[in-house]
């Protein structure tokens, strides 16, 4: 039993990601450069509207410029493809953000696909998977970014460490387990075909909970001082840790909301200046 487990507070290492950001936003903004980030969001889910709205207004409070597109549910995917490209095309769009899920009729990895690389900002390309799995310096996706910053905001050691992964999917769990890897943990990545997931979980020095079901990961599967990162984003702002049983168990544990979440839009500020940055060549 651990009975002051660290609280990992995503507001703090959010402030500290975008206090960094607002000298470069000031240099671009001398050289006549206002960074922008381009979102589109297909079909009229509240929550996804609601996520959308918040990376807009991250942008705003930063000055950085911000275009929403929506687009209606019965788009197809070629529509969808050719609005990117026109994203692609403008020049003063320096980062497109599609956001996730699109409606089942969207093929959404040629969606992904379809966006230029170097605005790729959201790390969700096929392209940009690959080159963060390989530890080359492309966007990687912003949640696992954002992971990543929480461990080494608190100095949390990785290296060495057994990394529990629990989610596959392309923007989440399998970023975050190569990102991991590439920082020498060793890593089990666990998805719903897992036998004795709560086994792999007891074992973890670290657990990255990036299922989507809510209070899924339970108490008695944290091994004592294990750190805790819960990436859940379920309807009500629950988290896919059951945070009361896990906290008394964890040496550090993120809460939901307040952690994963804000440093998630703090990496997609830092990517679109970064890309910014790219297109310009002012840093
Ligand atoms: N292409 C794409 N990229 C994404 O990065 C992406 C996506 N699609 N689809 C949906 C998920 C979810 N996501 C969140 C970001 C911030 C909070 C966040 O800041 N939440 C606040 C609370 C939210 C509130 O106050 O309503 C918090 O945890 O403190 C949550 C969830 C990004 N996602």
């Amino acid at each position: 039993m651990n009975n002051s487990p660290i609280i990992l507070d995503g507001n703090c290492v959010a402030a500290e990601i975008k206090e960094r950001l607002a000298p470069r936003v000031a240099k671009l903004g001398a050289n006549g450069i206002v960074p922008c980030l381009a979102t589109i969001l297909v079909g009229d889910d509240p929550a996804s509207a609601t996520y959308v709205r918040m990376k807009g207004n991250a942008c705003k409070r930063l000055g950085l410029r911000s275009i929403r597109i929506d687009l209606p549910s019965a788009t197809t995917t070629e529509e969808l493809i050719a609005a990117i490209r026109e994203l692609n095309r403008d020049p003063a769009v320096h980062g497109i953000l599609l956001q996730h899920p699109v409606p089942g009729h969207i093929d959404e990895r040629a969606a992904f696909d379809a966006i230029a690389m170097d605005k790729d900002v959201d790390g969700v390309t096929t392209q940009g998977f690959a080159q963060t799995a390989f530890g080359f310096a492309a966007f990687p996706s912003c949640t696992p970014a954002a992971i990543m910053a929480i461990l080494a905001y608190y100095k949390l050691p990785v290296a060495g460490k057994h990394a529990v992964v629990i989610g596959r999917s392309p923007i989440l769990g399998k970023p975050v387990s190569a990102m991991l890897l590439n920082q020498d943990a060793t890593v089990t990545t666990c998805h719903s075909k897992t036998e004795g997931l709560p086994s792999f979980v007891r074992s973890a020095d670290i657990v990255v909970a990036a299922v989507g079901k809510p209070n899924f990961v339970r108490g008695d599967w944290i091994k004592p001082g294990a750190v805790v990162l819960d990436a859940g984003y379920n309807p009500g702002n629950v988290g896919d840790v059951d945070y009361e049983a896990c906290l008394p168990q964890a040496s550090a544990i993120t809460p939901v909301p307040a952690g994963v979440g804000p440093v998630t839009i703090a990496m997609l500020m830092k990517h679109t200046v970064d890309a910014a940055e790219k297109a310009s060549g002012t840093n």
